[in-house]
């Protein structure tokens, strides 16, 4: 059968769209070849979470990045939270949910619901998500070898101090569980139950932003990256035009007074880990499918990156100002020692 002209025509486009294509994709993965040479080996606390947590697409996106992140030689430790499941649980079984500053006002009776969602739902369901890609996470709560100890807090709200029942803050991490579990080659799945270093037995509710720091700290991590359901933090939330790209620590804390309350642990959560020595926190958003690769791999990175304060000697560029931009020279490729 001959061709015509037209065909060939339509042909030599179809080549030429296709080598486009070919040549677009090859950019892409040579882009990600500083980055990849950059954080090999590195140790990277991810913390997934409420709404960015809800739909299949995305989580499956989700366990294709960590697994990705595995497999590119990383050292990925998962830190998940829950709380639009834990709700879920809640009205199923007729207990009210309810907030006071951000975090769940939790009776034994909703405590029991906690625990059993986020290590027995959540988390499992994660871990089964990850294994899709090999046999490579194991789920583990703050509850397994000592991994957490938690104190009970309350909170102030409007000046006077709430009782918010068992909840804690973290007092104390013990990561050998997930070294053991990285050395093996694997990934940890953490769920933030925490047993109370203060009476024996009992278990305590913890924020996962504030659990995620803490662990990262801990584990000496080189990133803490926390996914949520905005684009990233907001100089003047709700002001679309005011998302931070860069932001240090002392201007953090002065956010810290006009952020509102899903925000608030996010920010504490940055501002914890950086001041432990975590060198780069990020908030990334969650609803954008591979959030995590675009911020690890890509020059640009996304969402917004929480920075250990500039010195006199430091020659970092800190953008204190709304609007996307490059990542600052501090998280350049540099060489191995
Ligand atoms: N300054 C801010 N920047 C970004 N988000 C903010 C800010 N202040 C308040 N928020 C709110 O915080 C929410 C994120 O917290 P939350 O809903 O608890 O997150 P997640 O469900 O991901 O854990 C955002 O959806 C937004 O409504
Ligand atoms: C004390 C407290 O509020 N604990 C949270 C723990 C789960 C969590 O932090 O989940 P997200 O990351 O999805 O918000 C809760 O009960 O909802």
């Amino acid at each position: 059968m001959t061709t015509t002209r037209a065909q060939q025509n339509l042909r030599g486009l179809i080549d030429a769209a296709a080598l486009r294509v070919a040549a677009g994709k090859a950019a892409t993965l040579v882009e990600a070849l500083p980055w990849l040479e950059r954080f090999r080996g590195a140790l990277v606390v991810v913390k997934y979470g409420g709404n960015a947590m809800v739909d299949d697409a995305l989580k499956a996106a989700f366990a294709e990045d960590v697994a990705f992140l595995r497999y590119a030689g990383l050292r990925p430790v998962v830190v998940h939270g829950g709380g639009p499941q834990i709700k879920a649980m809640l009205d199923r079984v007729g207990l009210a949910s309810e907030f006071k500053g951000g975090l769940r006002v939790t009776t034994p009776e909703v405590m029991d619901v906690v625990r059993m969602v986020l290590t027995g739902q959540v988390g499992r369901e994660l871990v089964g998500l990850l294994n899709q890609h090999g046999p490579i996470a194991v789920g583990l709560s703050g509850e397994d070898a000592g991994l957490l100890g938690a104190r009970r807090r309350g909170t102030v709200v409007d000046g006077v101090e709430v009782d918010l029942g068992l909840v804690g803050d973290v007092e104390s991490v013990n990561p050998s569980a997930i070294i053991d579990i990285l050395d093996a080659g694997r990934v940890p799945v953490v769920s933030t139950v925490a047993p109370d270093l203060d009476v024996e037995g009992q278990v305590l509710n913890v924020n996962a932003d504030t659990a995620a720091a803490a662990i990262a700290v801990a584990l000496g991590a080189e990133k803490l990256v926390v996914l949520t359901d905005v684009e990233g933090i907001y100089a003047d939330w709700p002001d679309r035009g005011s998302l931070l790209s860069t932001i240090d620590v002392t201007a953090a804390k002065s956010l810290l007074t006009r952020v509102e309350a899903g925000m608030v642990p996010k920010l504490e959560a940055c501002i914890r880990a950086v001041e432990g020595g975590v060198p780069q926190t990020h908030v990334v958003d969650g609803r954008k499918p591979h959030s995590i690769l675009l911020e690890i791999f890509t020059d640009e990175g996304i969402g917004t990156m929480v920075l250990p304060d500039i010195t006199a000697t430091d020659t970092t560029a800190t953008d204190l100002t709304a609007g996307e931009g490059p990542k600052p020279p501090s998280s350049a490729p540099e060489e191995d020692a």
